[in-house]
């Protein structure tokens, strides 16, 4: 019976929790655990017993030992809104169907579905809920809107529009800013398509249309996607391939290669990266009446791009919109007010902005660090839920209101409020309230430099039944969105640990063993390698669990994965019984809902890239995360419910922590940047407002780069090339590969773009065998494709062979031991780029359609590809040496060749290499067999 099942669980989850699995105890077992596997009480708890029958007696089973502790799990609670099963019961008003669909709708499940033989762009037909159910669905998703705390300020965002152009929101991870803001702002007045006369550069005047569409930049595409989904399903609306042909819609997304916007549009989710892609064809992005910055604090080279292009729009004549104002919305859940206010004040006023000076280097200077502190308290001296409640209460004035903040640049991780629920309580009773008009007179805060400018209570209403304030001097107005609508509650370790990943294994057994259903798990490791063998390792583990403890469905999460495969994690487990566990990088870091999840486990690492002067090159370094980047992994905890963050560091090496991430436009290459500003038109880049600007070195650096490249003239202008290669979605030196390649002394323009689709995919084409066993067949099998001269010629025989199957792809695939979903889209985006070059004239007429009989490169023709690429990568070279091992010709620093590459362990006389990574040591990737002299022609010796 069902019932069995669940109670044997909560029994069992009982007596793990009367062992109480203590985080501290087990940290000073782990060293030895490793050696001879993992025997905590997590795993006595839930794994098979060992031959003699008898799970090995956990020395975290005296209370007495721990001094912390995962708190109990609320299991009534847990009973009252679940089956038996540990599955969440149906909403009584919902029959099983609609059920599903609502699941659907919410973004918990992808919204097409999978057939194995289509390409990626050719979606399938939807087999979406009806427009009823949708509309029903949206019903259901409004008293949870309700709830969201920036529903208390809904008022104050529209009122600060209406008086200001730019507006700065701080809100806690959760509080709604991303769904809700383009929500309520597309119905205002300013944000309407309206005639008016434009002023082009040279002078023309034009009649035109400007605005009515509001764009809301995302970091991440995979982010972009969810929301649009998301927001989509709160308006009762479908979103997909079918309904945006035939049926209006608000709301839509626009990411590289792949859009989905309804003709009628009004909310458009894009990536930072298509939106300054539109800007080369529309400058004062004439579409839109608004454009909000999400997730600020990212300091992306693109959104730090997007800010200066944003002010120069704002601050301009404004002609080239007729007129017409953009308004700007600056969101982040950890935003530190000072520097981007200053940024964007009207010229002249107070705050200034002042060029060359770094605004932004740091951001969020204010988080408290106590905060951290009184979280683990609750760790190490676990309070009576009721002592909670006091916390939170303790911050209420009298009169139940929240108190009156005293410092503009609070940031999220208030340690007054951020593990406070008391605020959803407020929002609770506000959702009770439908006239708008009542809950403007809720209480109202707007700090500018410190100082409330609002009434608190009863504020008048002007005449469009908006809230008055006062406007700023600045032209900047600013609101502060405190609490989340369910709390976190966050635990470190006591002691540093030696190995995470063993660490992040034992902890996420111990979680899945010790805490109730539902509540899935999401884990931050540091890169794909970590995600796999621990999900192997998981996976092992799982299969030896009893039948009383639930099953775990284990699904990877990172930038290598396709759009689809990201999508998995997104999906509810359907499995009974199951929890699922997402192992993700930092891509789920910010404005992501993973649904289901409630504990998230934080190894406190990172890769992030890095420009490296000594090797000339950027380099993946796994580095310690930032206390903002500790903040919103914490925060993707407690999103439908109350959540727990783990933290697989100590307090102390919280506290350690950088404030924030170095902007990546002080950390990389800013080759990408410099071409972008000046393919927008901006002649002298060292003027360019930017929050951050790079050291000078580094901006001539890039300069020359491109003119090395025919980008630039000897005036820095933007040669033909130049404006080509911006205009490709891809990197600058990917660009200039491209049309190198169409010249005719090359033409090997179809071998480039294949290989350039296979290398942009961000997936990686190869999957790795998993077994001895599995890996000798794979070199057997692929013995077809692999080719000497290197990786890129082995891309570029797997594209061709793929595209020459006309059986079944699929099976390819998987003898070749190649990813189908990486090859799908490899294909999506060479039809892209084919379609581009053609359009650009480096393309003289279409290429044969699929399937077209497989003839193998050349090696002469092979040598003209890879001396092609060696037009943009001639620093990322290396030379044989007499010891050996390869030094760059660039840095004359020591690099490998990497275990991925095809020419892993091979002595060659030269290579180039697209990719370089730091690990244990430097290592070069997406290797190619070079000639010396190929070198030396290049750099014109
Ligand atoms: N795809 C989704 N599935 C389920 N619930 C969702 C989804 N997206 C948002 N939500 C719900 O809406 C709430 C608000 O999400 P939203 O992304 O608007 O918050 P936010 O303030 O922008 O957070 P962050 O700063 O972390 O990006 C979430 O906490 C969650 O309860």
């Amino acid at each position: 019976m069902p019932e069995k099942v669940y109670k044997k669980f909560g029994e069992e989850a009982t007596s793990a929790e009367s062992q109480k699995p203590d985080i501290k105890v087990e940290e000073k077992q782990r060293p030895s655990e490793k050696s001879s596997g993992l025997n905590g009480t997590a795993l006595a708890n839930g794994l098979k017993r060992s031959q003699d029958g008898n799970p090995k007696q956990s020395r975290t089973s005296s209370p007495q030992n721990s001094t912390s502790q995962i708190n109990k799990p609320e299991k009534r609670k847990e009973h009252a809104d679940h089956d038996d099963n540990g599955r969440a019961r149906k909403s009584p008003k919902l029959n099983g169907v609609e059920n599903k669909r609502m699941q659907e709708q919410t973004g918990s499940r992808p919204q097409f579905e999978n057939k194995s033989n289509s390409h990626v762009g050719d979606r399938p037909q939807y087999q979406g809920p009806s427009r009823k159910d949708l509309e029903r669905n949206a019903a259901v998703l409004d008293k949870t809107r309700r709830k969201l705390p920036v529903w208390l300020k809904k008022m104050d965002i529209r009122w600060g529009l209406r008086h200001h152009d730019i507006l700065l929101l701080n809100g806690e991870t959760g509080s709604g800013k991303s769904t809700q803001v383009p929500q309520f702002l597309y119905t205002e007045p300013w944000c309407v398509r309206q005639p008016v006369v434009i002023e082009k550069e040279d002078g023309r005047k034009e009649e035109a249309k400007v605005g009515g569409m509001i764009a809301i930049t995302q970091p991440r595409r995979i982010a972009a996607i969810t929301l649009a989904q998301r927001v989509a399903a709160e308006m009762g609306q479908p979103l997909n391939k079918a309904s945006i042909k035939k049926e209006p819609g608000t709301v839509g997304y626009s990411v590289r290669f792949d859009s989905m916007v309804p003709k009628d549009a009004k909310i458009k989710f894009v990536t930072e990266g298509i939106l300054l892609q539109e800007m080369l064809s529309d400058p004062h992005l004439t579409r839109y009446s608004a454009v909000i910055v999400d997730e600020v604090h990212e300091r992306s080279m693109d959104v730090d791009l997007i800010l200066g292009f944003l002010r120069n729009i704002v601050h301009g004549d404004l002609k080239g919109r007729g007129g017409v104002p953009l308004k700007v919305i600056i969101m982040s859940a950890t935003l530190d007010k000072g520097g981007i206010e200053a940024f964007f004040a009207k010229p002249g006023t107070q705050p200034g902005y002042v060029l060359g000076h770094s605004y932004g280097k740091v951001l969020a200077t204010d988080l408290p660090e106590d905060a951290v502190k009184e979280n683990t308290e609750e760790k190490f001296n676990p309070k009576p839920p009721h002592m909670k409640k006091q916390i939170g209460n303790a911050k209420r004035t009298t009169n139940g209101k929240p108190e009156k903040m005293d410092d503009s640049r609070r940031s999220s991780l208030d340690s007054e409020y951020s593990s406070w629920s008391g605020f959803s309580e407020t929002a609770e009773d506000t959702s009770k309230i439908t006239n708008e008009d009542k809950i403007s007179n809720v209480a109202k805060h707007t700090m500018t430099n410190g100082v409330d400018t609002k009434a608190d209570v009863g504020t008048p209403l002007d005449q469009a039944g908006i809230s008055r304030g006062v406007v700023s001097p600045n032209g900047v107005a600013y609101e502060y969105i405190r609490g989340r609508q369910h709390e976190v509650q966050t635990l470190c370790e006591v002691q540093p640990v030696q190995d995470y990943q063993h660490a992040m294994l034992q902890t996420i057994l111990q979680l899945h063993t010790s805490e109730p259903l539902p509540g899935d798990v999401l884990a931050f490791l540091t890169g794909q390698d970590e995600i796999e063998s621990l999900q192997v390792e998981l996976e092992k583990y799982s299969a030896m669990l009893t039948a009383n403890v639930p099953k775990m469905e284990v699904k990877p999460l990172h930038g290598s994965l396709s759009p689809e495969a990201q999508q998995d994690a997104f999906v509810k487990v359907q499995k009974k019984f199951t929890r699922k566990v997402v192992l993700a990088t930092n891509i789920a870091e910010t404005s992501l809902t993973v649904a289901g999840v409630r504990y998230v486990v934080d190894c406190g690492k990172a890769k992030v890239k890095q420009y490296r002067p000594h090797l000339g090159m950027e380099s993946l370094l796994i580095k310690p995360i930032s206390k903002v980047s500790a903040i919103q992994r914490a925060g993707r905890a407690g999103r439908e419910a109350k959540g727990k963050c783990i933290r697989i560091y100590t307090n102390a090496e919280y506290l350690k922590m950088d404030q924030d991430e170095l902007p990546e436009i002080m950390r990389c290459n800013v080759i990408e940047a410099v071409l972008k500003m000046k393919a927008r038109g901006v002649e002298d880049v060292l003027t360019f407002p930017l929050m951050d600007s790079p050291d000078v070195m580094y901006m001539e650096k890039a300069l020359n780069h491109l003119y090395a490249m025919d980008a630039l003239d000897e005036n820095g202008s933007l040669t033909k090339v130049g404006k080509q290669m911006a205009k490709f979605p891809l990197p600058a030196t990917h660009g200039r590969v491209l049309i190198a390649a169409a010249d005719s002394s090359a033409d090997c323009l179809l071998e480039v773009i294949d290989i350039l689709a296979c290398l942009n995919t961000d997936n990686e084409i190869f999957l790795q065998p998993k077994s001895e066993e599995q890996n000798e067949t794979m070199n057997e099998n692929r013995s077809d494709i692999y080719r000497r001269e290197g990786d890129l010629i082995t891309l570029l025989t797997t594209m061709q062979r793929y595209a020459a199957e006309n059986t079944n792809r699929n099976d390819w695939c998987q003898k070749h031991l190649v990813s189908v979903r990486a090859m799908k889209l490899a294909c999506t985006i060479r039809k892209q780029l084919r379609q581009i070059c053609l359009n650009e004239k480096l393309l003289s007429e279409q290429p044969p359609a699929d399937p077209q009989p497989f003839e193998p490169i050349t090696p002469d023709k092979a040598s003209v590809v890879m001396k092609t690429f060696l037009k943009a990568f001639i620093k990322e070279t290396a030379i044989l040496g007499p010891d050996g091992s390869y030094k760059t010709t660039a840095g004359k620093e020591s690099i490998h060749i990497h275990p991925s590459s095809v020419l892993y362990g091979k002595k060659l006389e030269a290579i180039m290499f697209l990719q370089h990574v730091f690990t244990t040591k430097n290592y070069a990737k997406k290797v190619s067999a070079i000639q010396a002299d190929w070198i030396a022609e290049q750099y014109g010796l």
